[in-house]
């Protein structure tokens, strides 16, 4: 299991009774960039919901960065949530605080206590994405672009093994998503296991990479020349 961040076996996957996903057996390893492509309602949301627990797994078998999805309790979810970055399309950063106390917020709530620590991590993280300078902007100060930039970095705080971004260019224009799309495969050259959800097929030509497809009730691998 060393290796391996993310191993599904057998996975059923459901909204509300209704099988959304069935069978679904596949392993990710440390270091691999995946993406997930599919129409709208084929289940890629849930997928994501699914490895970071906000669907319970309760048919087959889930490992993920060393938690048991099928044996875990509601009280461990915030540990793995810490272990997994997660990015979404609408960036969700607290629109009532700045940049540098939207990420304060997540480090004080995951048990930092140190200013000066949590002040050289937040730095440290916003250095990465290349919004050092915009620290004490407003999120409404910043572009789209930008605000990815910063959701990026939020999720990198805890120094997560896999990150899950669920269609992180999604409201972005095409020169936009390249920007963000550098960042991440920046993360991804560190070492960062990412798994990206996406609709966006410029993207998936300019850097080419593993692919799974969610198509009636099932996930598989595609070759890219038949995405
Ligand atoms: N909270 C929910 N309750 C009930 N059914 C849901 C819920 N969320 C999604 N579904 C259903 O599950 C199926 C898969 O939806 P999901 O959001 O996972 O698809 P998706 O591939 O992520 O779509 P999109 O590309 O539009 O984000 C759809 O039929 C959808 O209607």
């Amino acid at each position: 299991m060393s290796n391996t961040i993310l191993a599904l076996q057998g996975v059923t996957i459901y909204q509300e009774n209704n099988p959304v996903l069935s069978n679904v057996s596949l392993e990710v390893k440390k270091g691999e960039f995946i993406y997930l492509i599919g129409k709208t309602g084929s289940g890629k949301s849930s997928f994501m919901k699914t490895l970071y627990a906000d669907l319970y797994l309760t048919n087959g078998e889930g490992h993920i960065v060393d938690f048991d999805l099928r044996t875990l309790k509601e009280h461990q979810i915030p540990f793995l949530r810490r272990k997994i970055g997660i990015v979404f399309q609408d960036f969700k950063l607290l629109p009532d605080r700045n940049i540098y106390n939207n990420l304060r917020f997540v480090l004080k709530a995951t048990g930092w206590k140190n200013e000066a620590e949590i002040r050289t991590r937040i730095e440290e993280v916003l250095e990465r994405v290349g919004m050092l300078n915009h620290s004490q902007k407003m999120p409404h100060q910043i572009s789209g672009g930008e605000q990815q930039r910063v959701a990026i970095a939020r999720a990198l705080l805890n120094d997560p093994e896999l990150i899950l971004a669920d269609e992180p260019t999604g409201n972005l224009d095409p020169q936009t998503s390249v920007e963000v799309m550098e960042v991440l495969q920046k993360i991804n050259q560190n070492g960062r296991t990412i798994l990206m959800a996406t609709h966006d097929y410029a993207l998936l030509l300019k850097y080419p990479a593993k692919t799974l497809k969610c198509e009636s009730g099932k996930i598989f691998e595609v070759v890219q020349k038949t995405v």
